[in-house]
């Protein structure tokens, strides 16, 4: 019957890992593109910047076969890089048009500069400079999917390792806190909420919940006459009994020293007797290695809709009282209308 409430802290750590790494493998991919088409458009104005004699001397160094400069005119094909970027030129003579273009235009997305060719102070045509974006693209997708694959195996490493470590011990910090350490049953911490949970779905659906609670008879007799040890592994056997004995849709709870709660769910009035006299039996009828029966006694209570915890178990401890009264090892219904001894 396991139980737990809320998200745990390793599920809040495995989100922020998860968050993280997606942001790294995005931002930092934009960032780089940005930083690289940055630097690029700075070449390109520098470049933009070039006379016509510092073009040409570039360019002759690099390629002098290439070029012919005549009456002040740059002319050719410059198929290079400079300024560390490569780059298309299409240089215009004053009024003539293009007359020299380099290479294939750049294809989209690109970058694009304009400026005066200058020859001794003198503008002599237009510098135009571009550079395609799709290497810088090429290289920021590449460097998200490096990230995303590098980031996947850490997030795993964590998971795998010390958030799996963080979620055990969340684990046993809940189980501890849920749990009556002798029987291993629920603990009455844990019935407020699970009564929300299981009276809202009993709302919805129509069903009806009962609550039966049930104490062991003249339970300080055996502490007193065979000692706490034998008192605690009797109480130990009758959670196991009773808990083998009931669905696995109803909840069984320590509900307190020798005192026990089943929240029974789906389950109306009539089939809440037909359990308690089973348990009854089941009890009464067990071998608990003592020289005396091990009996208990009951109370019942099919909750209305709408009703609360609190009067739900009152109505049911009630009911247990009565029959406490009336001499033990038999049930009592809440309202106190019916009641059966051993049979
Ligand atoms: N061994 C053991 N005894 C417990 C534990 N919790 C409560 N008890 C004992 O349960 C006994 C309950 O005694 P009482 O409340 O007088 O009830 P009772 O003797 O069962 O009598 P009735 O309930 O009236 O039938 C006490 O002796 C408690 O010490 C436990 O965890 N282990």
């Amino acid at each position: 019957m396991p139980f737990g409430v809320g998200r745990s802290l390793a599920d809040l750590l495995r989100l922020v890992v998860l968050v993280v790494v997606a942001l790294v493998a995005l931002v930092v991919p934009v960032l780089h593109f940005d930083i690289q088409r940055r630097y690029l458009d700075g070449n390109l104005t520098t470049l933009s910047l070039l006379t016509a004699e510092q073009l040409m001397r570039q360019v002759i160094a690099r390629n002098p076969e290439l070029w012919d400069y005549e009456e002040g005119r740059v002319t050719g094909l410059l198929r290079d890089e400079l300024c560390g970027v490569r780059v298309r030129q299409v240089i215009h003579a004053e009024a003539k048009g293009v007359v020299a273009e380099v290479g294939e235009p750049p294809l989209s997305p690109a970058l694009g500069h304009r400026a005066p060719l200058l020859d001794a102070g003198r503008v002599v045509g237009v510098l135009e400079t571009s550079a395609s974006l799709r290497p810088l693209l090429v290289d920021s997708l590449l460097l998200a999917l490096l990230l995303s694959v590098v980031g996947a195996i850490l997030a795993a490493l964590f998971c795998r390792y010390p958030l799996a470590r963080l979620r055990r011990a969340e684990h046993d910090i809940r189980y501890l806190a849920e749990h009556d350490p002798l029987t291993g049953l629920l603990n009455r911490h844990v019935v407020e909420a699970l009564f929300e949970r299981e009276s809202a779905r009993a709302r919805r659906h129509r069903l009806r919940l009962s609550i039966i609670i049930f104490d062991i008879d003249h339970f300080k007799r055996v502490n007193d006459q065979h000692g706490h040890d034998c008192g605690d592994r009797v109480l130990r056997q009758l959670a196991g009994l009773v808990s083998r004995h009931v669905r696995a849709s109803d909840y069984l709870v320590r509900w307190g020293g020798e005192e026990f709660l089943v929240l029974s769910t789906h389950t109306d009035l009539a089939m809440a007797r037909a359990l308690v006299e089973k348990l009854r039996r089941l009890v009464a009828s067990h071998d608990f290695g003592l020289p005396q029966s091990v009996t208990i006694s009951l109370g019942v209570c099919a909750c209305s809709p709408g009703d609360g915890l609190e009067r739900c178990v009152s109505c049911a401890d009630a009911a247990m009282y009565r029959a406490k009264r009336a001499g033990r090892n038999r049930w009592f219904e809440g309202e106190g209308e019916d009641s059966t001894t051993e049979g």
